[in-house]
């Protein structure tokens, strides 16, 4: 079976009132299989950010629908629709949404007490997570006492505490100097090694290469794609630069 398949995602927003909305998606068609590490690129305004929402059902498609292992997830009901989100996925934001009221412990816990874990399979799961993350010594620090790579991988460790089906980011590396971005990005590369699914939206072609798939989003359809194959992240770096070109040149190429 197919564990993510989008299909025919259509979504127009439309303000009160007015007649003719914004077409942010006309036709979305790709699937996921399980173990997968997903780069959405696009242009701004491309409608990365809209397909991540409707991918997290924290927002719906005009028409079309998202399978999750066969499951439509528009047939979640509205009162499950928060726990479905805290327990099969995980979130990993550009500006790291940590609590700074919280130790890095207490904001990775969060999920959990929210599910009503009990206190001891909480404490069992954060070791081997923040050691594999490398944020172990740091976990009872509040956010500004650590550096932004820091915050996001307890924000990375936050979103993998509850064992999610997939891992959603947007933009993770957006507000990480480019040594913090690596490092994030080698950490996404492990732990899709080990097993994680992750779908990630992105500006960065070097945050793009971590991948094993680009899709490429334009005109509201994801209209291009490209697979790593056991391509160098910097090959693979280079075959998506490359892509880019063609679409920044395309209107230069139809006309010769
Ligand atoms: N809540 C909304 N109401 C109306 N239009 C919206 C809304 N959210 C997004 N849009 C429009 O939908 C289109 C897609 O936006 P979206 O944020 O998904 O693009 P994006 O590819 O993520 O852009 P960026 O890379 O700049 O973040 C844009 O034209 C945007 O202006």
């Amino acid at each position: 079976m197919t564990f993510i398949e989008v299909k025919n995602i259509k979504k127009v927003y439309r303000a009160k009132l007015a007649t003719k909305g914004t077409e942010a998606l006309s036709d979305v068609n790709f699937s996921v299989n399980k173990g997968e590490f997903i780069a959405i690129m696009g242009e701004s305004g491309s409608g990365k950010t809209t397909l991540l929402n409707i991918l997290s059902t924290l927002d719906k498609p005009s028409s079309g629908e998202v399978y999750l292992e066969g499951q439509p997830l528009s047939k979640i009901k509205d009162k499950e629709i928060s726990r479905f989100r805290r327990d099969t996925l995980g979130f990993v934001f550009q500006d790291f949404n940590l609590l700074d009221t919280f130790n890095l412990k207490d904001n990775i816990f969060l999920p959990l007490v929210l599910s009503g874990t009990p206190v001891i399979e909480m404490e069992k799961r954060l070791l081997p997570i923040a050691k594999n993350l490398g944020i172990h010594e740091q976990i009872e620090r509040f956010p500004y006492e650590v550096s932004g790579g820091q915050k996001q991988r307890a924000a990375v460790a936050r979103a993998l505490i509850t064992q999610p089906k997939v891992l959603l980011a947007d933009e993770p590396t957006g507000a990480l100097d480019s040594k913090a971005s690596q490092n994030l990005l080698e950490t996404f590369e492990r732990i899709n090694e080990e097993g994680q699914t992750i779908m990630m939206v992105t500006h960065s072609v070097q945050a793009a290469s971590y991948s094993n798939r680009v899709l490429f989003i334009r005109d509201g359809i994801v209209y291009h794609e490209l697979y790593r194959g056991n391509l160098s992240v910097d090959d693979f770096r280079d075959k998506i630069a490359q892509s880019m070109l063609v679409v920044t040149n395309r209107g230069e190429q139809h006309e010769e």
